[in-house]
């Protein structure tokens, strides 16, 4: 049973269609990768997944619910939680801090049982630190809990950034360049999280432009190609596409001429 069925998804910018009747599927424990040249329309079809676009045309299912156009709280009650290309990490707080403030991404803002300090709130409270610690500990920043998390490397960053999502306990995790800006360790790293993430049954979505991560660890590949689905398949198939490489290449000699 697919948790994430993508039907039909379509966008406009002004005259420009940047997304297409794209359809797709992840299932429980698949890591779904979405590839195509700069400007294919990665991007824009993850934020019409996660909420934060409007679509033109299509639908977005989760569970067998419709969540088309949902905002991204009420997404995140239902399971999907995402990361983005830009880190949002708080600088200037502890990497404990950090992993705990994924806890309150679902609520709506102070409850008043928070403001006002009762049991009921410094239960949830500790029950937030104690899951939070035990997240550190599975993308391996435990031992880095109590530094500030301005001072971490950035693989270490990207990882805590996981983490956060990962506090909502999705069913659905949207991965927005998980690897950008990392060396081929924090890379590695970060392969290993992911699998481990999709191993425990969690359905990921991931945008990626390293290409050699792409193809080590999806199941799956969808491409794009202005704005429209081209290929997908296995990393096998995908890469031997014809009308894959054609992208590619096709970009590339627009970089060359340009
Ligand atoms: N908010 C917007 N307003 C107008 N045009 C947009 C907007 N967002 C994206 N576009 C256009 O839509 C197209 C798809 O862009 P998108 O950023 O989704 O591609 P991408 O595949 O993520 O690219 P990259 O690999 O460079 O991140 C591009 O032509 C882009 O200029």
């Amino acid at each position: 049973m697919s948790l994430l069925e993508i039907q039909g998804l379509g966008i406009t910018f002004g005259g420009l269609r940047a997304v297409h009747d794209v359809s797709f599927k992840v299932k429980p424990g698949e890591i779904v990768s979405v590839i195509g040249p700069n400007g294919a329309g990665k991007t824009t079809l993850f934020n019409m997944i996660s909420g934060v676009y409007q679509p033109g045309a299509g639908k977005v299912v989760l569970s067998g619910e419709d969540v088309t156009a949902m905002s991204p709280h009420l997404l995140a009650r239902r399971g999907m939680s995402r990361t983005f290309q830009n880190l949002q990490i708080f600088q200037g707080m502890t990497v404990l801090e950090n992993a705990v403030s994924g806890y309150h991404l679902q609520e709506r803002g102070p409850i008043l049982a928070d403001l006002l300090g009762l049991p009921s709130s410094r239960r949830r409270a500790r029950a937030a630190e104690e899951g939070a610690r035990a997240l550190l500990a599975r993308v391996g920043l435990d031992r880095a809990a109590e530094r500030e998390a301005a001072n971490l490397s950035y693989g270490a960053l990207k990882r805590l950034e996981i983490a956060r999502a990962l506090a909502l306990q999705p069913k659905v995790l949207l991965l927005d360049e998980p690897a950008a800006g990392c060396n081929a360790v924090e890379t590695e790293e970060i392969d290993h999280l992911i699998a481990e993430v999709a191993a425990s049954g969690v359905a990921i979505l991931l945008v990626e432009h390293d290409m050699k991560m792409v193809m080590r660890i999806s199941n799956h590949i969808v491409v794009l190609d202005h704005g429209e689905k081209i290929a997908e398949g296995d990393p096998a198939t995908v890469s031997r596409d014809p009308a894959v490489i054609a992208a590619y290449l096709g970009t590339e000699a627009e970089h060359a001429h340009g």
